[in-house]
């Protein structure tokens, strides 16, 4: 028996119901979901069918009975077709073509088309803010789109996703001079980082497979630590054993607790993240040792769900631009990804253009894109303030290519000091962002000072760590600790314990910010 296609548990009627597949499909506002076909899937009951005052989340998804879908999803080579000669289950432990190339996970498109575009914003915009396992999840209420053919008690999820889409009223109105400026907060998550959408899916696809048997006995990443945070809290979760690779020294004090808090097997490294990356898959072509990094595809598949959910969010309208900081370059291609499913399946009419923001000292894809993407030089990356992108030779460089060339893209990079007075510009409008989101503001500046991005184009920038996990640069930052670099700091104000001190400073204070008339 296949577990894996028995299952597509659902609650309310169209949880349940599936509608009929569009006999028209060039007619996909055709379709009413209120129609309780069960058209392509017959249904199938469980055993267990009896309800128990017991019941959690996991025992009421198994007992409900599911329709089993026809959805499907395999590894191609990258920018190979679903009929690509070369292609492999996702329950084969590959990660790299026959030719050294990339794989993409291929999912059956016809079948997916089979169900109009109202169908599926429905069926998504439903599942939004419920607790039923798993569709809680953002990334897993796009299920049939991930991970078609997991069964729900395989998914192992912290109901990541359905992140804050924050208007940045004030960020945008007195900076950047735009009314329609928006930041997808991807930090504010489980584990703080986007990371946790792709590593939902990752960890689960191993739990799946270790059920089955197959020689998993942990699972290793490389990482400058959102990854490695990622991948040993969802396997702590699932009693998987994780084995992360660090460069020592280069990651935040906050990051570097999190797996060692997780029990992860903490290596420190004395190189950077390219040399463990190099590592990390020497070992797991010899070990059996599952690669969590993007290199593997199916950390893209949750992590396209953040482009989705923008989508939903603007009730189904397209923002004109996407900002993305970039490193090892997975996430701007599961933006695309996302947004490109979206379109092709009928959601919605076009993608957004696309921005990839990296830092100037480590900038492999903007020196790429300024030599009109003639020869890919990789680099050894300098530090940086934002240190989850100092990476040198991305792993995803083609996908990001690709990602950027058919939306139109554009990349962009920031200094040290443009990125940290970024960051701390929105923070003193009541944000707390990460360095890397400082990138992606940048990014908006300067596309905004030479007009390429309008005052009244809808922009959406990519926020992808929360600013905790980089107290130590805003401390940093603040104190005037970093020399040439502080011009918005905000230092404490040490003060004697006495009535007048603190009168004079307060006099001082409110008379620079009384109102001029
Ligand atoms: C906080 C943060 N922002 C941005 C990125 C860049 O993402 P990607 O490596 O997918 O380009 C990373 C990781 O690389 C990250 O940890
Ligand atoms: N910023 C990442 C770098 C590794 O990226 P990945 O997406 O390939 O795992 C991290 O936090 O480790």
């Amino acid at each position: 028996m296949v577990v894996s296609s028995l299952f597509h548990p659902s609650f309310s009627t169209i949880l349940f119901n599936p509608p009929k597949p569009t006999t028209n499909l060039n007619n996909h506002r055709s379709l009413s979901i209120t129609t309780a076909s069960l058209d392509p899937s017959p249904i199938t009951t469980t055993n267990n069918n009896t309800p128990s005052a017991s019941d959690n989340i996991k025992d009421k998804a198994r007992r409900h009975p599911s329709a089993v879908n026809n959805f499907t999803a395999k590894y191609v080579p990258f920018n190979a077709g679903f009929d690509s000669p070369e292609s492999y289950s996702l329950d084969e432990i590959v990660y790299r073509s026959n030719s050294g190339g990339l794989l993409d996970v291929h999912h059956d498109m016809e079948a997916l088309a089979k169900f109009d575009g109202a169908y599926w914003r429905n069926l998504f915009d439903s599942r939004v803010g419920k607790t039923t396992w798993p569709y809680g999840s953002g990334v897993w209420s796009k299920k049939e789109w991930v991970l078609p053919e997991i069964h729900p008690d395989d998914i192992v999820s912290a109901f990541e996703g359905n992140s804050n889409l924050f208007w940045a009223e004030r960020f945008g109105k007195q900076f950047v001079g735009m009314n329609d400026l928006w930041v997808k907060h991807c930090g504010i998550s489980h584990t703080g980082s986007f990371k946790d959408l792709g590593m939902t899916v990752l960890v689960s696809q191993v739990n799946r497979l270790r059920k089955m048997n197959r020689p998993l006995v942990g699972v290793g990443c490389a990482s400058t630590g959102d990854t490695s945070a990622a991948l040993s809290a969802y396997c702590a979760s699932a009693g998987i054993p994780s084995i992360v690779f660090l460069p020592a020294n280069k990651i935040s004090t906050a990051q570097l607790i999190q797996p060692v808090s997780n029990g992860a097997l903490v290596l420190s490294i004395d190189t950077d993240f390219d040399g463990c990356m190099k590592l990390i898959r020497e070992i797991t072509s010899e070990l059996p040792i599952y690669l969590a990094n993007s290199l593997n595809s199916l950390r893209i598949e949750g992590q396209k769900t953040a482009a989705i959910e923008i989508l939903q969010q603007f009730d189904w309208q397209v923002p004109d631009w996407v900002i993305v900081p970039g490193g090892n370059l997975g996430n701007i291609y599961a933006f695309y990804k996302g947004f490109k499913m979206c379109k092709d399946l009928g959601l919605v009419d076009k993608i957004p253009r696309l921005v990839c923001a990296q830092a100037a000292n480590a900038n492999p894809l903007y020196l790429y894109y300024k030599n009109g993407w003639k020869e890919f030089k990789a680099i050894t990356a300098e530090k940086t303030f934002a240190s989850a992108i100092q990476i040198g030779d991305p792993v995803s460089i083609d996908r990001a290519v690709h990602a950027l060339k058919n939306s139109d893209g554009i990349v962009e990079e920031a200094s040290e000091e443009e990125l940290m007075d970024a960051m701390a510009l929105a923070d003193s409008t009541g944000m707390f962002i990460c360095p890397h989101t400082g990138v992606a503001l940048t990014a908006l500046n300067k596309l905004r000072n030479s007009g390429v991005i309008g005052s009244s184009d809808r922009v959406v920038v990519v926020s992808t760590a929360h600013g905790l996990k980089f107290a130590d640069s805003k401390i940093d930052y603040h104190s005037g600790n970093i020399p040439g670099i502080g011009r918005y700091a905000n230092p404490p104000v040490s003060v004697k314990a006495d009535f007048g001190s603190v009168m004079d400073v307060l006099k001082d204070f409110l008379l620079s910010k009384a109102p001029k008339y």
